[in-house]
């Protein structure tokens, strides 16, 4: 694997599933596939999860690791191209990309979106210059677009707390009894957030969906339409109730508006999730990729309470992460 940017870099889900668990069950087992080799994490945005969940992965592995935080200790960046640089930004992606390619062998850069120009974003274009210039393989920490760790992650999750077997002669996961109803329920929030996470978290379901292991239903307010690119499949509806009908795991998340882009449209509390709208569900796991703001995005007796599996889910993101810089060090064809 040269790079890891989206679902389409993935040949089999139950595959990078099960190397994940193995990675879980015994996490030394490759310690020495990453010997001399050393990993650059580069942060333009603040992160806890990714940053030391992927460092503690590479180090299961054998790899060195090196984090530099861009944004606020490295030189500004430019990135566009036949431009004079007499303005604030110090060096440009093509040296920077190239040098950090030069000390490491595997490299991951995140970078939020700006939210004021639809095309800028949706481009990745920080992401796919570093890819082009560091000539190493890459992988996204969350970009513009996607989270690609993080929803490995929420499947990797899903896959082990439902309930399913895992057929070796075909080589796939199999629901034992019913597909687990997965349903991604827009919150509040006072700020204007990225739609990486839910663009993501939906394209890895619409995935998995077609592979016959969840059942997705989408359920936000008028105007929080994700782009169509990444909700291919899934049931969409406005109506939160209906939608928690019956579920099992229900997966929150605030997005900012993508049809009106980066504006928030609404901050209706009536959409937090409580343990009353929970009764109407199967007993539903509740799942968030974390920071969360509590009592505003989430309520803290969901939050507090046994339905919640936010840090059993961050917990897995090493795995998740191991299993991403396994496949790099062994196949980077
Ligand atoms: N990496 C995980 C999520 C990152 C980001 N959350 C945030 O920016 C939260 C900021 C705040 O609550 O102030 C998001 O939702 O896309
Ligand atoms: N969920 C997640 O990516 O967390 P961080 O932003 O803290 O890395």
């Amino acid at each position: 694997m040269k790079q890891f940017f989206s679902t389409n870099d993935i040949v089999s889900l139950s595959h990078i599933i099960k190397t994940a668990l193995e990675c879980k069950e015994n996490p030394f087992g490759n310690e020495y596939i990453g010997k001399h080799k050393t990993l650059g994490l580069i942060f333009l945005n603040p992160s806890l999860r990714t940053r030391m969940s992927t460092q503690k992965a590479a180090r299961n592995l054998g790899m060195e690791v090196m984090v530099l935080n861009m944004g606020t200790e490295g030189w500004a960046l430019e990135t566009r191209e036949g431009v004079v640089m007499d303005g604030a930004n110090a060096e440009h992606i093509k040296e920077a990309a190239a040098v950090m390619g030069s000390y490491c062998d595997v490299l991951g850069v995140r970078s939020f979106p700006k939210l004021d120009s639809k095309e800028e974003d949706y481009s990745d274009d920080l992401f796919f210059k570093f890819a082009n210039y560091c000539k190493k393989p890459i992988l996204s920490l969350e970009t513009a677009t996607r989270h690609p760790l993080q929803s490995l992650t929420d499947l990797i999750t899903i896959i082990e707390q439902g309930e399913y077997f895992y057929d070796a002669e075909k080589g796939n996961y199999i629901p034992k009894v019913r597909k687990p109803k997965v349903v991604l329920s827009w919150a509040p929030h006072v700020k204007a957030l990225p739609q990486a996470v839910p663009n993501s978290f939906s394209e890895w379901m619409c995935r998995a969906e077609a592979e016959g292991l969840v059942d997705f239903v989408i359920t936000h307010p008028e105007g929080y339409e994700l782009d169509e690119e990444f909700t291919k499949g899934a049931a969409i509806t406005t109506n939160q109730v209906e939608a928690l009908k019956d579920a099992d795991f229900v997966y929150v998340k605030n997005w900012s508006s993508y049809e009106d882009y980066g504006k928030v449209l609404s901050m209706d509390s009536n959409w937090m999730l409580t343990l009353e709208k929970l009764e109407a569900t199967n007993n539903a796991k509740v799942m968030h990729c974390l920071p969360v703001r509590r009592d505003l995005v989430l309520s803290s007796e969901v939050l507090d309470s046994d339905h919640s599996i936010v840090i059993e889910q961050a917990g897995n993101r090493v795995w998740a992460a191991q299993a991403v810089l396994t496949e790099m060090l062994t196949h980077n064809k």
